[in-house]
């Protein structure tokens, strides 16, 4: 074998040993988090040694301490901590949180960890060890394959699960609500009354709510998501299925719901928000629509070399899409033919926030 071919086959060996080997990545950060380390780091509020980490972790046993740093290390690799100097002329380093850590801090109203202990959940990682089963039967999703019922009912009977997912969806909610309510404020005047459909525990209806005394909101989901929560000034919780009746409104808002489904099922879920907001007889002042927030997947020929890390995020969200749900991403062309097969006239794409696009569609 020659060099080019004898390099070429060592890239491609690691590629495969790094492809093999990724889910280290993601175990090894759910460890630290689980140990409470990023919160730790913090606390702290200069760089930490190894030392110093070892003693304020509570629940470690003592025969584990030697292998911490080994932990640290692949996590300063892959961007969750950095090393910084303790101070001038001091040789030891001491690890600091990074921009991605500080996303995993118990207190950050924006933090992800919810949506990490809710993906990383042995419930959520069995569903990918029966994908290649899922091919080869005819149940609806990889889930279905792995626990015998739709995520949806899992999450009906165990309200643990709910819970995690529910606030991993409200942290998405506190960061999408004040760049939607800032740069979108025209697309609310107007209107009297709104409902956010699939809207959870109604983080993001909450918000528009205070920034609009004058709107009606209604959050609408399922009856087990909205019992006991409570309603405010302009803001009301409806149970129901959106499948079934949608209540009328002004405007209906879909935030991360079709994404959740298949065309066919998008399709009722659509006509039936055309029904609520034409059933609302207003006249022909207001403009009817429905507001969604949802991802628009790239084209594969306008990848590059700086989106493609985006690319490969959204093809992540896809994959958990078909096997979690019977949901996908979707490229503009596709969400186009599902509002005109709904019945919608025409449709405006706002990029709102990284992977968000604000998609407004009018009857
Ligand atoms: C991905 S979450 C989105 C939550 C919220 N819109 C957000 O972005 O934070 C999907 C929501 O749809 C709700 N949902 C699922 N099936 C539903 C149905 N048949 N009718 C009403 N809501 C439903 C779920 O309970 C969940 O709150
Ligand atoms: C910020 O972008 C996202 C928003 C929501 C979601 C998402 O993710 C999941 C993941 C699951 O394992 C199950 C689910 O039901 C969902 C969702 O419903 C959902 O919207 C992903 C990215």
């Amino acid at each position: 074998m020659d060099k080019v071919n004898v390099n070429e086959l060592l890239e491609a060996q690691a590629h495969v040993w790094n492809h093999i080997f990724s889910f280290i990545n993601s175990m090894s950060l759910k460890c630290a988090v689980d140990l409470g380390i990023p919160d730790i780091i913090h606390s702290h509020g200069k760089p930490m040694t190894v030392a110093e980490l070892v003693a304020a972790l509570p629940t470690l046993n003592p025969t584990k301490a030697r292998y911490i740093y080994r932990l640290m290390r692949i996590l300063v690799h892959s961007g969750f901590f950095a090393q910084q100097k303790l101070s001038h002329g001091v040789q030891e380093d001491g690890y600091v949180l990074t921009n991605a850590s500080r996303l995993l801090l118990k207190d950050n109203p924006l933090s992800l960890t919810p949506f990490l202990k809710f993906e990383l959940d042995p419930i959520l990682t069995k569903p990918w060890d029966f994908l290649g089963l899922w091919f080869q039967n005819n149940d609806c999703t990889s889930f279905y394959t792995a626990h015998g019922k739709t995520y949806w009912d899992y999450a009906d009977h165990d309200p643990n699960l709910g819970n995690i997912f529910n606030e991993g969806m409200a942290s998405d909610a506190r960061l999408v609500s004040s760049v939607l309510i800032d740069k979108c404020k025209g697309s609310f005047e107007g209107l009297d009354s709104l409902v956010d459909v699939g809207g959870g525990t109604g983080t993001l209806a909450k918000a528009i709510a205070h920034a609009f005394p004058h709107l009606d909101c209604t959050v609408f989901d399922l009856p087990h998501v909205v019992a006991g929560l409570q309603d405010s000034c302009n803001l009301k919780y409806v149970g129901g299925d959106m499948f079934e009746d949608v209540p009328v409104a002004d405007a209906v808002l879909l935030k991360w719901i079709l994404h959740d489904w298949n065309d066919n099922e998008c399709l009722k879920i659509l006509k039936r928000c055309k029904e609520a907001i034409l059933n609302q007889d207003k006249g022909v002042m207001i403009k009817k629509k429905v507001m969604i927030i949802d991802m628009v997947l790239m084209d594969n020929e306008k990848v590059n070399e700086e989106n493609s890390k985006t690319f490969e995020t959204q093809l992540f969200m896809d994959m958990v899409m078909m096997a979690v749900l019977t949901g996908r991403q979707r490229r503009e062309d596709e969400w186009a033919r599902l509002f005109c097969a709904a019945g919608f006239s025409h449709y405006k794409i706002f990029p709102l926030l990284g992977l968000r696009s604000f998609i407004e569609v009018y009857p």
